[in-house]
């Protein structure tokens, strides 16, 4: 097959048959630990680099505004909007440290931290993953290919069946919006 769309839209299909029959009972526990998170009187934080970080924006978005159904706004939080903070703890710690830094300084016990990373394992995201263990927080992996180093500190790593970067990505804010869903349907 030589046709660019016909491919990109048939590795998106291939990507999501997989997401359907592998990942529903993983993504349902960790919508689970969204709404526990959220009925506790907790935050939730995310965080992720380059698409991922759009889409730690865009979820936490729809918790502050709202999603489909009218509800109070509840307290998500991305860590990849404040450019003061990110550019000063990346010039004075390094870039590894954008997040976890912002974690400590933020993050409580009972919040839930969701970092993306399509490799699992951008070393920012493992990090912030490192610090909000030690203070107590959940932890979700939006991840890709074998999950990478995120499935040593995750409680549930969801790692997309595709080696595709792209397609992984399709899938995360796939996550996101279904998430958003079961976050309507239970507090609303
Ligand atoms: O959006 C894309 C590719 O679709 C890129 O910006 C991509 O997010 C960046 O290369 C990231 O740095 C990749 O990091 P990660 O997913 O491995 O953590
Ligand atoms: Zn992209």
């Amino acid at each position: 097959m030589n046709n660019t769309i016909q491919k990109e839209f048939l590795g998106h299909l291939e990507t999501i048959q997989k997401v359907i029959e592998t990942m529903e009972e993983p993504l349902q526990k960790a919508a689970n630990l969204a709404v526990e998170t959220l009925k506790n009187g907790n935050k939730v934080i995310l965080f992720g680099n380059g698409g991922s970080a759009a889409d730690a924006q865009h979820i936490a978005a729809e918790l502050t505004g709202r999603y489909k159904t009218e509800r109070r706004g509840l307290p998500g939080l991305a860590l990849t909007t404040d450019t003061s903070a990110l550019t000063a703890i990346g010039n004075d710690y390094g870039y590894d440290r954008v997040f976890d830094r912002q974690v400590e300084s933020l993050a409580q016990k009972g919040d839930l931290l969701i970092g993306i990373s399509t490799s699992g394992n951008s070393k920012n995201v493992i990090n912030a993953f490192k610090v909000g263990q030690e203070i107590g927080c959940k932890i979700v992996g939006f991840s890709g290919r074998d999950g990478g180093a995120m499935n040593e500190y995750c409680d549930i790593n969801l790692v997309v069946p595709s080696n595709d970067t792209p397609r992984i990505q399709e899938m995360h804010i796939l996550f996101g919006h279904t998430i958003c869903q079961i976050i309507d349907n239970e507090l609303s």
